[in-house]
């Protein structure tokens, strides 16, 4: 059998210039064993990729905030006090970084996301005086709980499908990839990935973007054909 997988988005299911992979479309749905999407983005943008690969909705948003299995929603962290501090960074003179309609985190429960052009500094002060993280993912600096990551996630979601973490596959890009790394019988990290995800992963592959995480994916399937 193939391994069940556990696959980040951005940076892992796109190429270089943000969009999804389309080969995606053809290759996952036919995957035979389950398909976790694990992602700091917001709740809605996962479900909907699951929507339109047509795969269940197995899905890990906001870096571990939200999990969704089929029809059961759990959430995780403190999304209150992450809005205090996305609040008081504002009130401060800096800004979220995403315009006026702020499509990144209108949908957001549980934690919240700065555009990487603005400040560090002050929100990682303002984080931890909440008791909370920053969490740089290469496309955005997430202000989450701690406690709460992919790799927790990833053992919920397992749980619910009566499968154990060790049986996952994982490919990422970044250090908000390292929690389900930890967690997973293999761990792979694209080309483009950070220092931290790739120190971090069992393999670096060669390739980048979704070629990368194309390449693992025939060669998991290769060996499966094998
Ligand atoms: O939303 C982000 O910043 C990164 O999203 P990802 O976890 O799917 O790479
Ligand atoms: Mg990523």
């Amino acid at each position: 059998m193939v391994p069940p997988l556990v696959l980040d988005i951005d940076g892992t299911m796109t190429r270089p210039d943000d969009s999804i992979d389309p080969r995606f479309f053809d290759l996952l749905p036919d995957w035979e064993a389950p398909i976790v999407v694990a992602t700091g983005k917001a709740f809605p943008y996962p479900v909907a990729l699951c929507h339109f690969l047509q795969i269940p909705q197995h899905v890990i948003a906001e870096n571990g905030g939200i999990v969704l299995v089929d029809d059961e929603i759990t959430r995780n962290g403190d999304g209150e006090a992450a809005f205090h501090v996305a609040e008081e960074y504002v009130a401060d003179g800096y800004e979220l970084g995403w315009g006026e309609s702020d499509l990144t985190n209108r949908w957001r429960e549980t934690e919240i996301a700065v555009q990487r052009d603005q400040p560090l500094g002050p929100l990682s002060e303002l984080a931890s005086e909440h008791g909370l993280e920053v969490v740089d993912t290469g496309f955005a600096y997430h202000v989450k709980s701690s406690g709460v990551s992919k790799g927790q996630g990833l053992k919920a979601v397992a749980q619910l499908l009566g499968r154990d973490p060790k049986e996952f596959v994982a490919i990422g890009d970044s250090e908000n990839d390292v929690s389900t790394f930890g967690v997973v019988r293999e761990s792979y990290a694209v080309a483009n990935a950070d220092e931290k995800a790739k120190r971090a992963a069992g393999t670096v592959v060669d390739e980048s973007y979704s070629e990368g995480t194309i390449s693992v994916l025939e060669e998991l399937q290769r060996g499966f054909d094998g």
